[in-house]
């Protein structure tokens, strides 16, 4: 029997879609308002999914507090007030399109959770866009 325990966060974060390697006419045509130079800010929703089995000495899949603490020290402090594209490293060449953080952020909690457990996140950029990533 698998059960799937959930943590919810959040943080707020400056972005730019943008490619080094286009000229601004193309980041402009693909991008549009989101190539805006000086940079726009999100709102983002996270929600971390574990799946695994019920430990019977404790009942819990995964303490949920073990869980935020992950999320705080993988996503909340590096990402939180900070310029994505400019602050974090993960972004320095890659484009900080929601898919993309959904990614980076699922690779850097996947480090830290047991391989018998399966991982979920997702990543909502505003009210109604929203992106799923579970490593496959
Ligand atoms: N596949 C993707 N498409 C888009 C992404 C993305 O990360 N992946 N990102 C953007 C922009 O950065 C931004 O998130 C979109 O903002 P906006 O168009 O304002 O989105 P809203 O849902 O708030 O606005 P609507 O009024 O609902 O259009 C663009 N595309
Ligand atoms: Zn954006």
């Amino acid at each position: 029997m698998r059960v799937t325990i959930s943590r919810k966060a959040h943080f707020n974060a400056a972005h730019r879609l943008h490619r080094k390697d286009w000229s601004f006419e193309k980041n402009d045509a693909v991008f549009g308002k989101c190539n805006n130079p000086n940079f726009h800010g999100h709102n983002y929703g996270l929600t971390v999914s574990v799946t695994g089995k019920i430990d019977p000495e404790t009942g819990f899949v995964l303490d949920v507090k073990v869980l935020a603490d992950i999320i705080r020290e993988e996503v909340e402090i590096p990402f939180d007030h900070k310029n994505l594209n400019l602050d974090v490293p993960e972004f320095a060449d890659l484009n900080p399109t929601a898919e993309n953080i959904a990614v980076v952020i699922w690779n850097k909690i996947r480090q830290r959770i047991h391989a018998d457990f399966d991982l979920e996140v997702v990543l909502n950029e505003t009210e109604r866009n929203f992106v799923t990533y579970k490593g496959e």
